[in-house]
Order: C-alpha cells, then sequence, then structure tokens
C-alpha cells in the first residue's frame, strides 16, 4: 500500500487560513445552522462594539470586545478545519488538471484518412488513432491492436500495463501514455464527462454532498441548538426576577457554549478528511455514502479473472481427446479463435505460433463469427461448407455436442481435472457434435490475497468468490486464494442474485469486479469496486473505482469507513459532553449571587459570573483546533465488535467530554479571572 501523495504542505495550511476568511460570507456560513448561529451572535457583538446602547441598556465595551473577538475566532476554527480536509484534495486536483491539458488527437474520419483534431472536440462514439509516445485524448475502449500504456498521471503507478481489444483489458483513460506500439481507439465520453474531470472534482470535493448518516446528525444538532436557543432568549426574564441583569454580550457567549460547536464545525472536516483518507490509497469513491456503507460490510462478493487472478489467462497447451491428434485439436482451436478477440482467443493463435503448428487458414474465408459471450460461454466461426466449430467452457461445449446427438470422448474428464486442479481454466475444441480436446488457459493468483481475506475473517467479513469458470478450477482458486465460499459457472445474472440473496439476509454487500459481465452486479452491491485496469462499463456501475485493481483493498475501504462513523460518534459524544459540563461550570456561577444557595453546586470556584463564561467561551473555542487533528486522522481502529467499540468510545468520549471542559476552563479561568 503506498501513500505517495505528500501529506500537509505548508501551502496547504495557508491556503486554509485564507479560506477560513473567505468561508465567514454568510451565504456560506448558512449550510452549517450551528455555526450559523455563532456567526450572527458575532454580528451582534459586533454591531454593539459600534453602537453600545443598541438595545438600550449598558454594555462594558472591553468584554464586549473580547467576547466578540472570541467569536470570531471560533469561526474561523471551525472555517480552517474544513478547509484543511479540502486542501490536499484541491491539491490533487490542481496536479490532475495539468493533466487534462488540450492535446492533438488523430481522429479517423468516413473515408479512413486520419484528421487532427483538439481533444476537446472530440465526442463519443469518435475513432483515434494513437501511436507509440502520443498521449490518449480521451477515455475509450481499445477496438483495435495492443499497447503498453503509462498511466501513471492517474494511478501514480509508474509500471505500464497492457491495454488490448477485447476483454477486459480495452478500457483506456484520456491523459495517459502510449509508451509503445499503436491502438485505434473508440471514444466513450463527451467532453467533460470523462474519467478525470470525474477524478477531478471528485477530489476537490466539488459535488460532495452530504451523506444520509451526516443530514440525520445535522438535524440532531439543530434541534438542541434551538432549544438552547429558546432557553437563553427565555433567560433575561428569570434574571429580571432575580435582580441578575444579563447583557446582551454575556447571553451569547452562553448561547455559543452550550450549542454543539465542537461537533458543529468539525462535522464537514471529518466527512471530507474521511474521503481524503480513501484516494490516498489510490481508491476513488464517487459518494461518501459509499464510504459509509463500506463501515458496515457483511460480505464481499469478488469476481475471479481479473479480479482475484490477473486474468491475462494465456492458452498454453492443447490436448487432444477420444483418439485425436494434437494437430487436429490445435488447428480447431485456431480456426475457433480466428476472429476472436478476447485476449483467449488472441493467446491460442499466439500458442499455435509459438508450438510452430500450421492450420488451413483458407476454412476461416467467408466464415461467420460467434462471438464469445459470458453467456454461452463458447465463441467460434460457422465456416461456409456448414460445420460449426466451437470452443468455450467444457460443461458448455459438452451440452452443446450433445445437443447434436454427439458422445463425450472418455479421457475428457481426466484432461480437464488436470487443468482445473492447477487451477486453469479448460476449454473444450468442437466441431459439430465431435469434440476434439481440450485448450489450457493459465493464470496466476495475485500475490499475498490470502493474508488479506484472513484479515477480512478477522473483521467479520465473508467473502465469497463469484466465477464464470468451472467448479474445479473455481474451488481450486478459491482453496489458493483464501476465500471463504465460491460459486461457479455464474453468468452474469448469477452474480447479482447472490447479492440479492445476502441483502435480503439484511446484509451489506460489497461487489468487486472488472468484466462488463460484472457490471449490473457492480451496480446492485451497496459498495461496488471496479478494478481500474477492467472495462468502461464496470467503472461506470461502479461506486468506487481502486486504481491499483487490488480486490483486497477493500480492507482499507472498510476500515476507513468504521473509522469515519467512528469519529463522528466520539466527536459527537465528545462535543455534548462538553455542552453539559460547560452548563455546569457557568450557571452556577451566573446565579450564585442572587442564589446563595447555587454556592454548593460551584464546584469548580471560578472568580466571577462573567469570567466563568469567558473562560467557558475560550475554551469553547480552542477546543476545535485542538481537535482537528483527531478528525483529520480518525480515531485509532482495532477490528472488535460493533457494541464493543460503542461502549470503548462512550467510556473514552463522554468521560473525557466532562472532564476535560472542567480542567480547561479552571485553568483559563485563573488568568481570566485576573483581568475580568
Ligand atoms: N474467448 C473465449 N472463448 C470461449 N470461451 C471462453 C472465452 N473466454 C472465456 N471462456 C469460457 O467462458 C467462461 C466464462 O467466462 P467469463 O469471462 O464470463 O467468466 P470468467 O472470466 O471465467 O470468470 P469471472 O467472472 O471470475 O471473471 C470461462 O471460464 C471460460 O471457460
Ligand atoms: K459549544
Ligand atoms: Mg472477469
Amino acid at each position: 500500500m503506498k501513500t505517495k501523495k505528500s501529506m500537509m504542505s505548508a501551502a496547504i495550511v495557508q491556503n486554509a487560513v485564507k479560506e477560513s476568511f473567505l468561508k465567514l460570507d454568510p451565504r456560506v456560513m448558512m449550510r452549517n445552522p450551528i455555526m450559523f448561529v455563532v456567526e450572527i451572535g458575532f454580528i451582534i457583538t459586533l454591531l454593539l462594539i459600534l453602537v453600545p446602547d443598541l438595545f438600550g441598556g449598558t454594555v462594558s465595551r472591553g468584554y464586549n470586545l473580547v467576547v466578540t473577538l472570541v467569536l470570531l475566532f471560533t469561526l474561523l476554527f471551525a472555517n480552517f478545519a474544513e478547509a484543511l480536509a479540502e486542501g490536499r484534495g484541491k491539491a490533487q486536483a490542481d496536479t490532475l488538471k495539468k493533466t487534462k491539458q488540450d492535446i492533438k488527437a488523430n481522429k479517423v474520419t468516413g473515408n479512413n484518412s486520419v484528421k487532427q483534431v483538439s481533444s476537446s472536440e472530440l465526442r463519443k462514439g469518435d475513432i483515434v488513432v494513437v501511436a507509440q509516445g502520443e498521449v490518449i485524448p480521451g477515455d475509450g475502449e481499445v477496438i483495435e491492436g495492443l499497447a503498453s500504456v503509462d498511466e501513471s498521471a492517474i494511478t501514480g503507478e509508474s509500471a505500464p500495463v497492457i491495454k488490448e481489444a477485447g476483454g477486459d483489458f480495452s478500457s483506456v483513460t484520456g491523459g495517459t501514455r502510449v509508451v509503445s506500439d499503436q491502438i485505434k481507439v473508440r471514444i466513450t465520453s463527451d467532453p467533460g464527462e470523462s474519467f478525470l474531470d470525474r477524478m477531478i472534482s471528485l477530489v476537490e470535493g466539488a459535488k460532495r454532498q452530504k451523506t444520509p448518516n451526516e443530514i440525520a446528525l445535522n438535524t440532531v444538532l439543530t434541534s438542541l441548538t434551538l432549544i438552547f436557543l429558546f432557553v437563553v432568549v427565555t433567560l433575561p426574564f428569570f434574571g429580571n426576577y432575580l435582580n441578575v441583569s444579563l447583557e446582551i454580550p454575556i447571553l451569547i457567549a452562553l448561547l455559543v457554549c452550550l450549542i454543539p460547536t465542537t461537533i458543529g464545525g468539525l462535522l464537514s472536516a471529518i466527512g471530507i478528511a474521511g474521503m481524503d483518507r480513501v484516494t490516498q490509497f489510490n481508491v476513488l469513491a464517487m459518494s461518501g455514502k459509499a464510504v459509509e456503507a463500506a463501515g458496515d460490510i457483511n460480505t464481499v462478493i469478488l469476481d475471479k479473472t481479473g479480479t482475484i487472478t490477473y486474468g491475462n489467462r494465456m492458452a498454453s497447451e492443447f490436448i487432444p481427446a477420444g483418439g485425436h491428434q494434437l494437430a487436429e485439436v490445435a488447428e480447431w482451436a485456431a480456426i475457433s479463435s480466428l476472429k476472436d478477440e478476447t485476449p483467449e482467443g488472441r493467446s491460442v493463435l499466439a500458442l499455435m505460433k509459438k508450438q510452430s503448428l500450421t492450420y488451413n487458414e483458407g476454412l476461416g474465408d467467408n466464415a461467420e463469427f460467434i462471438e464469445f459471450k459470458a453467456e454461452t460461454r463458447m465463441s467460434g466461426m460457422d465456416l461456409k461448407d456448414g460445420r460449426y466449430v466451437r470452443k468455450g467452457a467444457v460443461d458448455a461445449v459438452k451440452k452443446w455436442v450433445q445437443s447434436q446427438g454427439g458422445t463425450i470422448p472418455s479421457d475428457l474428464d481426466e484432461g480437464s481435472t488436470r487443468i482445473a486442479k492447477a487451477g486453469g481454466t479448460p476449454l473444450a475444441v468442437a466441431v459439430d457434435n465431435e469434440i476434439y480436446g481440450l485448450i489450457y488457459l493459465k493464470d496466476t493468483v495475485k500475490p499475498g490475497m490470502k493474508e488479506r481475506f484472513e484479515q477480512m475473517r478477522q473483521m467479520g467479513i465473508k467473502t465469497i468468490m463469484c466465477t464464470g469458470d468451472n467448479p474445479l478450477t473455481a474451488a481450486t482458486i478459491a482453496l489458493e486464494a483464501g476465500v471463504d465460499d465460491f460459486i461457479a459457472e455464474s453468468k452474469p445474472e448469477d452474480k447479482i442474485a447472490v447479492i440479492r440473496r445476502e441483502q435480503a439476509e439484511g446484509k451489506l454487500v460489497a461487489m468487486t469486479g472488472d468484466g462488463t459481465n460484472d457490471a449490473p452486479a457492480l451496480a446492485q452491491a451497496d459498495v461496488g469496486i471496479a478494478m481500474n485496469s477492467g472495462t468502461v462499463a464496470a467503472k461506470e456501475a461502479a461506486n468506487m473505482v481502486d486504481l491499483d485493481s487490488d480486490p483486497s483493498k477493500i480492507i482499507e475501504v472498510v476500515a476507513i469507513g468504521k473509522q469515519l462513523l467512528m469519529t463522528r460518534g466520539a466527536l459527537t459524544t465528545f462535543s455534548i459532553a462538553n455542552d453539559i459540563a460547560k452548563y455546569f461550570a457557568i450557571i452556577p456561577a451566573m446565579f450564585m449571587v442572587a442564589i446563595p444557595q447555587m454556592d454548593t453546586l460551584n464546584i469548580m470556584r471560578l472568580g466571577s459570573p462573567s469570567s466563568a463564561i469567558l473562560s467557558a467561551l475560550i475554551f469553547n473555542a480552542i477546543i476545535i483546533p485542538l481537535l482537528i487533528p483527531l478528525a483529520m486522522k480518525g480515531v485509532g481502529y482495532k477490528p472488535m465488535s460493533s457494541p464493543q467499540l460503542l461502549k470503548r468510545n462512550l467510556f473514552i468520549y463522554g468521560l473525557g467530554g466532562v472532564l476535560v471542559p472542567f480542567l480547561g476552563i479552571k485553568l483559563i479561568d485563573l488568568v481570566v479571572h485576573l483581568w475580568v
């Protein structure tokens, strides 16, 4: 796991300071009702500096001035927290914007000639040619050729990746560079809607929406604020009755101390920082909601080929069956693959070359190509002499042959079992009702999967591998990767069915996948993570894209999601406990002159009513910057059950929230008392 982006730089801090002032704009503040109340209080005390008898009565000018300043700093601190959280994303967005300059594109026009246009003129469906050394002008799908592409501008990973027509490695991203060979690309996005555009607006938080959890919490906090507003507004009447005169600045200070400004000031920073932590792990989350959902995931569904394995399945051996010759099965395998542009199909022709095997190419003339489909799990050719040639998943080819009255060679299963037990994928090759043998497709499990899935088990997450492959291969890979369960021979709709089944049991489900056949399932899952190596369809259906194409990255996303929820909960607890403590610090001090019995409650022995309130207000302001590091980093997370976590946090942040202000306010009062 790499965290390559720089942490807080001086530039980010500087910019955040500037932003803290700009964010004082009431139109901006209004989005945060709690801090908006503070701002109104600030404006009133500011007016009182200018016109001291604005509301009749007199106000001690020095005291009012200090209250005004402390209120201003409370606002600035809260704004600074948010600006700081936004800072890293904004800096990253600036870097990405540099990648997104206008470049020249070689567009293929009607009569197959090439015309130079600007990348901003490209529309969905346009075809461009990109040669060695050139930057790919827009998102698209490779429709011809194979090239290695440097995607470091987007993924930060310097090793080039292979992109090729057909199959799951065909998607290319605008702004990345072709380092060898040449490809023809069909553009799949209109200007302004590219992956890079989305990535920029994501990291800079332009489209950030409050999550349902955040909205709910905000509602509770706003209600609390309204209750305290009512309490404070009615307080002067009691004061009158007791012959205690309560000046406006005192009332405003009291109100601000009592409303949940700590969490109100840090809430949005917590959310932004959480999203930012996900980005630092090279995962692009399209919504905060998805990140929070990840925190509660029970089940993870993983696709096999291209997700758990590298997915570059290569033909490595032809195995004849039913008394046929090697040359025969090889020839039909080649004929069935003549127009099969998937990596599997092309690897068959590559193996022919490598083994210097020949075949009658003429058989392919005027033949009809039967494209590979996840539904049929076969591909091939209908020859002009009437023969049908197929290769595909063994069970699918068997059924196809049997439906034409053919028989299955007795040694076929022996061969396919050998391949599957080694974790490979066997493809059967047949012509009409006759099976000629097998193709051995090899694939490799990505390293480190077993340890990572074990970690998920400890987090209480069940892993299920869902694959279109046969049960034996699936079992071998499942064992090697260490998933809890697997489902073989699954079609796209089966993957959705598994997700729906888990969801019906009340579980939150994450799905990771890379193929077009995974897209519906990625959309159905609560958290859908597409591999960046995957197809455009997969990336569009998912609500997260993993730029490193590492399926076990879900662990980090889950941890960050949990941390985000916990941090918000902990700071809310702390904030409200704080306000309760402040209540007991201020109220006895305020009324002890009028009601001497209050003195027993005045355990803190604060200097005077006005110094008590000012001290509490100062504490209320400085607690915000003190908690910024916690809001940004998140509270520590160790895998344990949710009730345990809740108990632990209530204890630490609830008790801490009551004790810390007593101590802090007392200390501040020792100084303030000298002056007030
Ligand atoms: N080009 C092809 N021609 C014929 N059969 C193929 C081809 N590619 C794959 N198959 C067969 O079809 C099966 C299903 O392929 P599909 O791509 O739907 O799933 P998969 O890649 O095996 O699994 P996963 O869903 O884990 O990615 C494969 O296991 C293989 O047997
Ligand atoms: K407060
Ligand atoms: Mg796949």
